[in-house]
């Protein structure tokens, strides 16, 4: 052990495969710092006004959009995405976290009861909890980071928060971004470092009241074993395996363009992506074989071109458990229709790049249809009726999201109702309104994210009953 060399980790960039950086390893001292620090800010911005706390967070999401470029290169360097997508969704989104969340704080309100009768009147207060803890993955970094952080801090709490030890660039930079715009030191704290170690302490810590965590459902159960006894609030945002079932009244080539997207953005590394396709048997096989034309239509290529649809899959373990699952399905009856082999992108031969891969299954059964792959892999399967295909939509761990394409306003209202998942997209896929309750059910997670669901989180409500 060379406790010098072990506190720092190696940072990769995936489209190329090399280490281009070093991170902390922080510890629990490094964490526990982190929250004196936090403390200390607590009494200071828990007061500060409603406004001021506003300005602020809208000071952060301008600096992130002036820093546009800066950021989204970051992003793409260190996670493989496309810089198109970084530019496009990552960074304007978490510039509208800060944004969005600066505007909801001064129109939150807590609610009243009038005890008829007894003479009384209740009111609730909406209290900061004191120091939180925010962990966050790799796969949309800043994105999700500052999804959590932008409440946290609006609602008046001081923040201990890790990003993902595989993609901490622009969390780091976000750090130089914040006191850049006023934030007061001790009210973001961020820690670099394993989820082991790092993450652990944060979720361990006894004065660390609350959890909010996006990651693996395996990860998430942990955390929760870990935090329960400790009494901490907990919100987990976890895996999916999310349908997306197409009847033959849908809306075809908006339909066909959208499922590419859903299928297949940020490397099919993201919660809600659409991984198992379930197709109207009466339009099967043209969907299949439109479905391959386009899939083979995707470019992967170095994350930097422009003309690049599919970039490089985040590390290398990752893309080996990807290929895996491809192996898996082999030996279960699958079909691979297409894709299904690492690619070597010319001068970047040692960068993690995957073929876009459809797999035409034989049951929803098998580990394909059961399992988070979290990569550029679908599967698709015929359906007979609607009952089949809301069995066979439910009949998984998992319940983040679905997608139903159908222009049959009865079936859509009947299926959003029998569907097991938090959130239902009918003639779309991941359009986003920050407003929304986000969030899954079963093995997805615990809780809702979004809107003043996630001012509520990082509140206590306190009842205040006044007899008159
Ligand atoms: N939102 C989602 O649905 C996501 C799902 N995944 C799934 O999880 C699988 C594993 O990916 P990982 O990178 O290992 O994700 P992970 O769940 O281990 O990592 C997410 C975050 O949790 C932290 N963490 C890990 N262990 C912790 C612990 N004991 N205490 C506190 N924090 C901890 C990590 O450092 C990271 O910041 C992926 O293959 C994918 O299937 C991964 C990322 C996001
Ligand atoms: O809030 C959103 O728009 C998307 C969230 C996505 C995840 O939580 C994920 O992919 O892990």
């Amino acid at each position: 052990m060379n406790p010098i060399q072990d506190y720092w980790l190696d940072n990769y960039c995936p489209a190329n495969g090399e280490v281009y950086g070093q991170i902390p390893n922080s510890t629990k001292e490094d964490v526990e710092n982190a929250y004196i620090a936090a403390k200390s800010a607590f009494p200071i911005w828990s007061q500060t006004s409603l406004e001021d706390r506003s300005r602020i967070l809208i000071k952060i999401s301008e600096l992130l959009e002036n820093n546009l470029q800066r950021f989204a290169e970051a992003e793409s360097n260190d996670n493989g995405k496309p810089i198109s997508l970084a530019k496009q969704v990552d960074i304007p989104r978490a510039a509208s976290n800060f944004r969005f969340f600066g505007n909801a704080i001064t129109q939150f309100a807590s609610e009243s009861h009038e005890s008829v009768g007894q003479d009384a009147i209740n009111f609730t207060l909406r209290q900061p909890i004191g120091v939180v803890g925010c962990i966050s993955p790799w796969n949309l970094p800043l994105y999700l980071f500052t999804w959590k952080i932008a409440p946290a801090i609006a609602a008046g709490n001081c923040v201990v928060a890790k990003p993902s030890e595989i993609t901490p660039m622009t969390a780091y930079l976000l750090g130089e971004i914040c006191t850049e715009a006023g934030l007061p030191r001790g009210v973001l704290n961020i820690v670099h470092g394993l989820g082991s170690t790092a993450g652990q302490a944060i979720v361990e810590h006894p004065d660390i009241k609350a959890i909010s965590f996006t990651g693996g459902t395996a990860t998430g159960a942990h955390i929760a074993k870990v935090a329960a006894p400790l009494f901490k609030k907990l919100s987990l945002e976890l895996g999916g395996k999310n349908p997306n079932i197409i009847f033959a009244d849908c809306d075809y080539d908006d339909m066909l363009k959208t499922t590419v997207r859903s299928s297949f953005s940020n490397q099919g590394q993201i919660c809600l992506c659409g991984s198992r396709i379930f197709v109207d048997a009466s339009i099967y096989e043209k969907f299949k074989k439109d479905f391959i034309a386009k899939v083979k239509t995707l470019k992967v290529g170095h994350p930097s071109e422009a003309s690049t649809n599919i970039g490089a899959m985040v590390s290398k373990p990752h893309l080996e458990k990807v290929l895996d699952f491809i192996e898996t399905a082999k030996t279960e009856n699958g079909t691979i229709l297409c894709g299904g082999n690492k690619v070597v992108v010319k001068n970047y031969e040692h960068g993690y790049y995957l073929e876009p891969t459809v797999i035409e299954v034989a049951s929803n059964d098998c580990r394909v249809n059961q399992e988070e792959i979290f990569g550029p892999v679908v599967s698709i399967m015929p359906f007979e009726s609607e009952d089949e295909v809301l069995k066979m939509a439910n009949n998984v761990k998992y319940g983040l999201s679905a997608t139903l394409w159908t222009n049959n306003l009865k079936r859509s209202m009947r299926m959003s109702s029998q569907l097991q998942a938090g959130i239902i997209w009918v003639n779309t896929w991941m359009m986003r309104d920050l407003r929304t309750p986000f969030g899954g059910i079963k093995a997805s997670g615990v809780g809702r994210e979004g809107g003043f669901e996630a001012l509520r989180f990082f509140t206590e409500a306190k009842n205040v009953c006044i007899k008159y």
